[in-house]
């Protein structure tokens, strides 16, 4: 299923143009590869080309491609040359309504007169870059025919031109999505603090704008990643600058590696370079890498200073922008190195669950099942009945997922802020989720880990003659249809014994015994300690129910 637009042309057809009025038009986010590349190597084209010649900037331009196939709900500019490379056409056509902007060369030459942004029309005067457009034209145009769903007149007006397309859009079940939910404002209290967590559709520019401007920080460092400063951050810090508050993005990747101190270090830096203090915000607008890194600098920055968590993620949605829980990893110990410090306040912008991958979007729903699970029956079975919903993205089912396990982690962290006691709840799933990443060298994602972790964990209930069978088949079921594995098999988990010399290592652990967050039933979660001879015998017998 095409999920996504992409717009190709050649350059001054309007790909960058048009793409923007047609995203504002469909309420969709528009994303420009050429500008992704850019902020990606903190370099101009011009530069690149200079530095890497045009090889190396197709490089990069295809691992843009790549990123930007894989999100949904997006309109998609690329360069006028993307198309020379065949994995960027196949990627695009598997993925994209294809748009060609078609005008005429004259057309193109004039608007492009001025204009030295483009290292490959880089000429003296005007015919010669005539000249050169015709040379690539007659290269790309074939391409941009043969791989078109759609063709429109690139020489009208660009509001016209936008118009058109989403006109067409139309017939490929791609629609405006300007949805009316409304949103609602939860208030987490803990013994040091107290802030709010705003959940909407849509709100995040409006949100965190006004809150800011009833403060009137020193100064504002938004840290996120190129693909979200494109698509929020970069407006986000101009209108800052409009009122007068100065700002500044900083940019990071967000890959799992990167969650390390020189990340936290060089955001640090970048604090220290932008000059914030002691009354400056950060905000931070990402998933959960961005979330716990940048609140970290923001807790050690001068013995502390103010953040605001925009999440983006449905895992960091629905888990970890509630609570304060800051870190990063440090050598092969995840989580190692971290502190507790509350944001201010937290933008939940469920619009922002409409572009994620699918992988990602699914990685949420893990902690999700856990949150059903620690809560009860009601919400267990809203969601066993709403898996096809939530699987869609239905926007009012999202809505109130989000919702309900804000209020399940808030209400939990009010009451043991520092995860002495009852927060512990929140491990469910961990302990063995935990030792199964370990176990298989983080080559999985911690959603699946959990997911597994959950199933094991509740057997290991049933094996101390807690749980019963069917609790067990009930959390499988679940994850099982929200498309989570359930078994050690499904992960390519040879052996459960394996995991418990990781499970020593847990931070739950202590004085040589083990803790693990168990289900008795839905709706009665436990905290218990093993020592670790009585859950190898467990875990044996665990194998042989398995095998
Ligand atoms: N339909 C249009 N009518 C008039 N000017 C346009 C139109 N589309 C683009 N332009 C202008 O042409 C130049 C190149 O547009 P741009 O969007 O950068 O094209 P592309 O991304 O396809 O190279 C810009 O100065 C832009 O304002
Ligand atoms: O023609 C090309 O190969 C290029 C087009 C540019 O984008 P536009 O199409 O927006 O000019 C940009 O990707 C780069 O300068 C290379
Ligand atoms: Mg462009
Ligand atoms: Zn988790």
């Amino acid at each position: 299923m095409k999920k996504s637009v992409v717009l190709c042309g050649l350059s001054g057809s309007g790909k960058t143009t048009v793409g923007k009025i047609l995203a504002e038009k469909l309420g969709w986010f528009f994303i420009d590869t050429d500008q992704l590349v850019e902020d990606t190597t903190s370099m101009d084209i011009p530069k690149i080309f200079q530095i890497y010649g045009e090889e190396g900037f197709r490089q990069f331009e295809k691992q843009m491609v790549e990123k930007v196939c894989k999100l949904q709900n997006v309109v998609i500019s690329i360069g006028a040359g993307a198309v020379t490379k065949n994995e960027n056409v196949d990627l695009l056509k598997k993925n994209c309504v294809v748009v060609f902007l078609n005008a005429p060369i004259d057309i193109l030459v004039a608007r492009l007169e001025n204009d030295s942004s483009r290292p490959l029309l880089n000429s003296a005067n005007t015919s010669e870059k005539r000249n050169k457009l015709e040379v690539l034209q007659k290269q790309r145009e074939p391409i941009y025919r043969q791989i078109a769903d759609i063709t429109v007149d690139a020489s009208l007006q660009p509001e016209k031109i936008a118009r058109e397309i989403a006109r067409k859009l139309e017939s490929y079940g791609l629609e405006e999505r300007n949805l009316d939910i409304e949103g609602e404002i939860i208030t987490v209290k803990t013994q040091t603090t107290s802030y709010n967590v705003r959940i909407g559709y849509n709100i995040t520019k409006d949100s965190v704008i006004d809150f800011l401007k009833k403060r009137m920080p020193s100064k504002v460092a938004v840290v996120t990643n190129p693909l979200l400063n494109q698509i929020i951050a970069k407006k986000m810090v101009e209108e800052l600058n409009k009122e007068g508050i100065e700002s500044y993005v900083i940019l990071i990747e967000d890959s799992e590696e990167r969650k390390s101190p020189e990340t936290l270090f060089k955001i640090i830096d970048e604090f220290a370079k932008f000059g914030l203090d002691r009354e400056s915000f950060v905000v931070a607008v990402g998933g959960g890498v961005i979330g716990d890194v940048t609140g970290f600098a923001a807790a050690i920055y001068m013995r502390g200073i103010k953040w605001i968590y925009v999440p983006t993620t449905m895992l960091a949605q629905v888990d970890s922008s509630i609570g304060g829980k800051v870190a990063v990893n440090y050598g092969e110990k995840k989580n190692f190195l971290g502190s507790f410090h509350q944001p201010s306040f937290v933008v939940t912008d469920t619009k922002f669950l409409e572009i994620l991958p699918n992988e990602i979007f699914t990685e949420g729903l893990a902690e999700v099942v856990k949150s059903a699970v620690i809560d009860g029956k009601k919400f267990f079975n809203y969601l066993a009945q709403n898996v096809s919903k939530i699987l869609e993205r239905d926007p009012k089912v999202v809505f109130d997922v989000v919702s309900f396990c804000v209020k399940l982690k808030g209400k939990i962290v009010e009451q043991d802020e520092k995860d002495l006691g009852l927060r512990m709840v929140l491990n469910l799933g961990h302990t063995f989720g935990h030792a199964i990443e370990a176990c298989l060298n983080y080559q999985i994602s911690h959603a699946k880990a959990v997911s597994v972790g959950l199933v094991l964990e509740t057997m290991l209930s049933h094996l101390m003659g807690y749980a019963d069978l069917s609790t067990k088949d009930r959390i499988e079921n679940v994850l099982n249809s929200l498309g989570l594995p359930t078994s050690p098999r499904q992960i390519e988990l040879s052996s459960v014994r394996d995991l418990l010399k990781y499970m020593k290592f847990d931070k739950k652990a202590a004085r040589g015994k083990l803790r693990f967050t168990i289900p008795f039933k839905i709706g009665d979660v436990r905290v218990i300690e093993c020592d670790p001879s009585e859950v190898k015998n467990l875990i044996e017998q665990m194998e042989g129910v398995l095998s």
